[in-house]
């Protein structure tokens, strides 16, 4: 049995100076905890200039005949797109979504008694990623990774077997939907499945695991100070995120800067992480993003963060590979990625980066 996500942190606890949560209803004006500069956050005001130029990730039909090059393309250029006709029945997205509402609003008490503790990944708390910098993030959040049963009954003592389904259902769904993208993107590159065996389409997918982020970004005081999730890549093959109906999601261009990702009702977003970033050689974009908060609507997002069991060894595709040259990286998994993050954060990459000889 290869060790699973949830023992991934186990000997990396984080300790966060200040992981409780506040009730951000009650505040009417920011705490100084809570304003960002560029100080904080290098890119914080990293704006277009000139400012919109309505170039955005592309919206794919799943269906259309060329959607394997559409999502390839889209994969190198912005390492994100949205999808449409993706076949997650829209009544799942629905419930999903009623389920995070309400997951999230109970009472601060009862949320904490499902509290994600220092050395785990799943339960409420604030993003992991918290720990790397000063300020605080305007958002809470709740992760599940295996079976959501035991926090959900001390959250919902009545109805919890109600919401383990549609997690269980979403899930289900997801890991189809990721398997079929990842091979849809490598294909475009002419990579075959003999090429990629561990992962092979034949099989019953549980070469992959996955977690599942539920995030709450409440009405902010003053949105352009606040920050719901600081910039970051996911370290996952992939991650397919559900956003309500409130925008929110950015992403970074080297050429314009923060371009938000509009909602689009009943499309998911998705966007590629650092694990195949690595398995294409650099070729996929794993890119940076982040949540901005508002004053008149609270935002909910759902992340499914995808990647392989963690005996599996992501490197390079040697087809993707010049003869001449090392491939760009070592081989790492998941759980050993995971650990580099969990220390270095943005420095993970370029820690397993291999270095041309001299
Ligand atoms: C399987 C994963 C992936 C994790 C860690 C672990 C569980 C929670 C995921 C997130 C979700 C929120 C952003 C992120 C950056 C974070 O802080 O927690 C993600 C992180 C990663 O992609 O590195
Ligand atoms: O809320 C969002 O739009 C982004 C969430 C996200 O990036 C994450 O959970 O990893
Ligand atoms: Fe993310």
């Amino acid at each position: 049995m290869p060790a699973m996500l949830t023992d991934v942190f186990r000997g990396h606890p984080i300790h966060l100076p200040h992981s409780h949560q506040p009730d951000f209803t009650s505040l009417r004006e920011l705490p100084d905890s809570y304003k960002w500069t560029p100080k904080d956050d290098l890119l914080f005001a990293a704006a277009p200039s000139p400012p919109a130029t309505g170039e955005n990730i592309p919206l794919i039909d799943l269906d259309h005949p060329d959607a394997a090059n559409q999502i390839g393309h889209a994969c190198r250029t912005w390492g994100a797109f949205q999808i449409a006709n993706h076949g997650v029945p829209l009544g799942l997205l629905q419930d999903l979504e009623f389920l995070t509402g309400s997951l999230f609003g109970l009472p601060v008490q009862r949320k904490l008694k499902a509290a994600r503790s220092e050395t785990g990944v799943s339960g409420y708390g604030v993003a992991r990623i918290a720990s790397f910098f000063n300020k605080k993030m305007w958002s809470e959040g709740f992760t599940i990774t295996g079976s959501p049963l035991n926090d959900f009954r001390k959250l919902w003592p009545q109805l919890h077997l109600n919401y383990c389904d549609i997690v269980e259902e979403y899930e289900e769904q997801m890991k189809k939907l990721a398997s079929k993208l990842m091979w849809l993107a490598l294909k475009s590159l002419g990579v075959s499945e003999e090429d990629v065996e561990w992962a092979s389409l034949n099989s019953d997918l549980n070469w992959a695991q996955a977690a599942l982020q539920l995030n709450h970004y409440p009405v902010c005081p003053e949105p352009d100070r606040a920050m719901g999730l600081a910039a970051h890549t996911d370290s996952t093959l992939l991650t397919i995120l559900y956003q309500n109906n409130t925008a929110g999601l950015q992403v970074f261009s080297d050429d314009l800067g923060w371009v938000t990702v509009p909602p689009v009702p009943g499309s998911l977003v998705v966007n590629v992480g650092d694990l195949f970033h690595i398995l294409s050689n650099g070729l996929f974009k794993s890119v940076l993003h982040r949540a901005r908060v508002n004053q008149n609507r609270a935002r909910l997002s759902v992340a499914f963060l995808w990647g392989p069991q963690s005996d599996i060894k992501i490197s390079p595709v040697p087809k993707l590979v010049s003869p001449v040259e090392l491939p760009l990286y070592r081989s790492v998994t998941w759980t050993e990625y995971l650990r580099t993050k969990a220390t270095h954060f943005n420095k993970a990459l370029s820690m397993i980066r291999n270095h041309r000889e001299e």
